[in-house]
C-alpha cells in the first residue's frame, strides 16, 4: 500500500515536472499570459495618452525625450519579442532600444501600464482606474529615472541653428575642441574651467541669492583667436548642447523671445557677433528681449541651468549702453588676443609636436618687433607644412614678417591685454583688463588713436592672411 502511494506520488511529480518543462519551453505560459492580458484590456477601460516629439509650434517636446531615455532602459524591453539592438557612443558598446511600432510593459505601484513607439509620439496607455492614483507619480517617476541617466551616461549633444525666424533644427553637436586644444593662458584656462565647474554645483547657491541658475561670458578678440573653439570646447566640457542663434533670420522680438524660451536646461546659448548685432539699430526691440534674457527674466519661467555666450571682435568701438555689459548680465569677460612668442610656441607644440627648434629664437626676435598673427593664421601654416616643422616654422616668420610693420601696433595690444581677477557676487572669475580704456598699457587718447589705427591695420593683416590659405579658418564653426 505504502509502495503503491511512493510510486503515484513519483509519477505526479514527474507529470508535474513535465507538464512544467512543456511550458516553459514551448512558451505556452508566455501565450497564455499574453492572452490573458488582450481579455484585461477589453474588460478594463483604457484611459490612452499621447508624447508627440514636437509640441505645436515644431519645437522638441522634451518629455518626449526623457520617456524615450526611461523606456529604452526598462529591463522589459530585454525580455519583450523583438527590439533593435545599435551600436552605443563607443564602437563596441551594442545598446537595446524600442522599434517603431514596439509595445512594452511597465509596472508603477501595482499597476500595468503599456507605451507604444509610434510615428513620433509615445502612446501611453493604462487603466482608467489607475490613472488617478498613479498617472502623476508615474510621469514624476519618469522624470527622475531619465534626469538619473543623463547624469550618468554622457550625453549625445545637440548642435541647434534657428532655421526660420522662431524654429530650431538640430544636429549631433561633435566638435572635437577641448580645453586642451585651445591655446591660451594656463592660469587662465583653469580659472575659466573650475568657474565651470562651480557653477555646475552651484544649484542651491543660486536659489539662496535669489538668482537665476545661469551664467554668461563674454568672448572678444580679433578674428581667428580662438573664440568659438573654445563655447565648443565649453560645451564638451559641460555636456552641454549648443544654441547658435543666427540673429539676422530674426526679424521681430517676439520671435527672438520664443526661440530662446525654446532653450532647454543643460545648454549654452550662443549669440556671436553680439558687437554687430548691437550695432543695427532696427535690433533695439530684439536687445531688450536679449537683456530681459541675459537678466534671467525670461528664463526663470522655464529650464535653467544655461550659459549664455556672447563673443565679439572688439568691445572698443560699442557705441552701447554700457548696462548692456555690465556684472549681472555679463558675469565673465574673456579677452582672446593674437598671438605672442608664447601662444607660438604652444601652437607649435599641439599643431607640430615640437617643443623646441633651432628657429623658435629667430620667431621669439620678430614677435619682439611687435609682429603679430592670429592663431587662426600660424595653425593653417603649421598644418599645411605638417610634415616639415621647419618648413611651417619658416613660413610663420615670413607671413609675420610681411605683418612686421603693420603689426607693429597690433601686436603692441594684442600682447599688452592681461587678465586681473576678482571674486563675482557669484564667486566666480570676472576677467577684465587691466590699464584705462581696456587697452591694457595703452590709456588714454594716444590709446584711442592706437586701437583705431589697429583696427585698420588688422583689415590689412587679415587680407594678408587670406593669401596664405584659402581655407583661413575665419568664420569656421558657424
Ligand atoms: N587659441 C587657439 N588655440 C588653438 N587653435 C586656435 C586658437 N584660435 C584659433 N584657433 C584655430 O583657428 C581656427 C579658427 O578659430 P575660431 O573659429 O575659434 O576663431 P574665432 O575667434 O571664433 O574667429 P571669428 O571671430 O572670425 O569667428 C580654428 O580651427 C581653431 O582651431
Ligand atoms: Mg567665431
Amino acid at each position: 500500500m505504502i509502495l503503491q502511494i511512493l510510486v503515484g506520488f513519483v509519477i505526479i511529480c514527474a507529470l508535474v515536472m513535465i507538464i512544467r518543462m512543456l511550458l516553459f519551453k514551448t512558451g505556452l505560459i508566455y501565450t497564455v499570459k499574453k492572452r490573458w492580458r488582450c481579455i484585461e484590456n477589453i474588460i478594463h477601460v483604457q484611459q490612452v495618452l499621447k508624447v508627440p516629439e514636437f509640441n505645436e509650434s515644431m519645437q522638441e517636446n522634451q518629455l518626449y525625450r526623457k520617456v524615450s531615455l526611461y523606456l529604452n532602459s526598462l529591463s522589459t524591453l530585454e525580455d519583450s519579442d523583438f527590439t533593435n539592438l545599435v551600436t552605443g557612443k563607443k564602437p563596441n558598446d551594442i545598446v537595446l532600444c524600442l522599434d517603431p511600432n514596439q509595445t512594452i510593459d511597465d509596472n508603477f505601484l501595482g499597476a500595468r501600464v503599456t507605451w507604444t513607439n509610434s510615428k513620433n509620439c509615445f502612446v501611453l496607455s493604462l487603466r482608467k482606474a489607475d490613472k488617478r492614483r498613479i498617472l502623476r507619480p508615474y510621469l514624476q517617476h519618469i522624470h527622475t529615472v531619465s534626469d538619473e541617466i543623463e547624469q550618468l551616461k554622457p550625453r549625445d549633444l545637440k548642435l541647434y541653428t534657428n532655421v526660420s525666424k522662431d524654429q530650431w533644427r538640430s544636429v549631433p553637436f561633435t566638435h572635437p575642441s577641448t580645453f586642451e586644444t585651445i591655446t591660451m593662458e594656463e592660469d587662465l584656462k583653469t580659472k575659466v574651467k573650475s568657474d565651470l565647474e562651480s557653477f555646475l554645483k552651484g544649484k542651491q547657491y543660486y536659489h539662496r541669492l535669489g538668482r537665476v541658475w545661469r551664467r554668461s561670458f563674454l568672448l572678444y578678440g580679433p578674428s581667428g583667436t580662438g573664440k568659438s573653439s573654445f563655447v565648443a570646447a565649453m560645451a564638451n566640457f559641460l555636456s552641454y548642447d549648443v544654441y547658435d542663434i543666427d540673429v539676422s533670420k530674426v526679424s521681430k522680438d517676439s520671435d527672438l523671445n520664443s526661440l530662446l524660451l525654446a532653450t532647454t536646461s543643460r545648454s549654452i546659448i550662443v549669440i556671436e557677433d553680439f558687437d554687430r548685432f548691437l550695432m543695427e539699430k532696427p535690433r533695439t526691440e530684439n536687445l531688450s528681449v536679449v537683456m530681459k534674457f541675459m537678466d534671467g527674466i525670461l528664463n526663470s519661467c522655464v529650464a535653467e541651468e544655461r550659459l549664455m555666450v556672447f563673443t565679439m571682435n572688439s568691445k572698443e568701438h560699442l557705441h552701447i549702453d554700457p548696462a548692456v555689459l555690465r556684472p549681472g548680465r555679463i558675469d565673465v569677460h574673456i579677452h582672446f588676443p593674437l598671438c605672442d612668442f608664447s601662444g607660438f610656441k604652444s601652437l607649435a607644440s599641439t599643431y607640430l609636436g615640437v617643443k623646441d627648434h633651432k628657429l623658435f629664437a629667430q620667431v621669439g626676435e620678430i614677435f619682439q618687433t611687435g609682429a603679430t598673427l592670429s592663431p587662426a593664421e600660424i595653425g593653417e601654416l603649421m598644418i599645411s607644412n605638417r610634415n616639415s616643422p621647419s618648413r611651417a616654422i619658416k613660413s610663420v616668420i615670413t607671413a609675420l614678417q610681411q605683418t612686421d610693420g603693420d603689426a607693429g601696433v597690433s601686436g603692441k595690444i594684442g600682447r599688452s591685454k592681461k587678465f586681473v581677477e576678482e571674486v563675482g557676487e557669484t564667486g566666480g572669475v570676472f576677467c577684465n583688463e587691466t590699464g584705462s580704456g581696456g587697452g591694457g598699457g595703452v590709456g588714454g587718447h594716444a590709446g584711442r588713436e592706437l586701437r583705431k589705427l589697429y583696427g585698420f591695420l588688422r583689415m590689412k593683416s587679415n587680407r594678408v592672411s587670406h593669401s596664405f590659405d584659402s581655407g583661413s579658418g575665419r568664420r569656421e564653426g558657424r
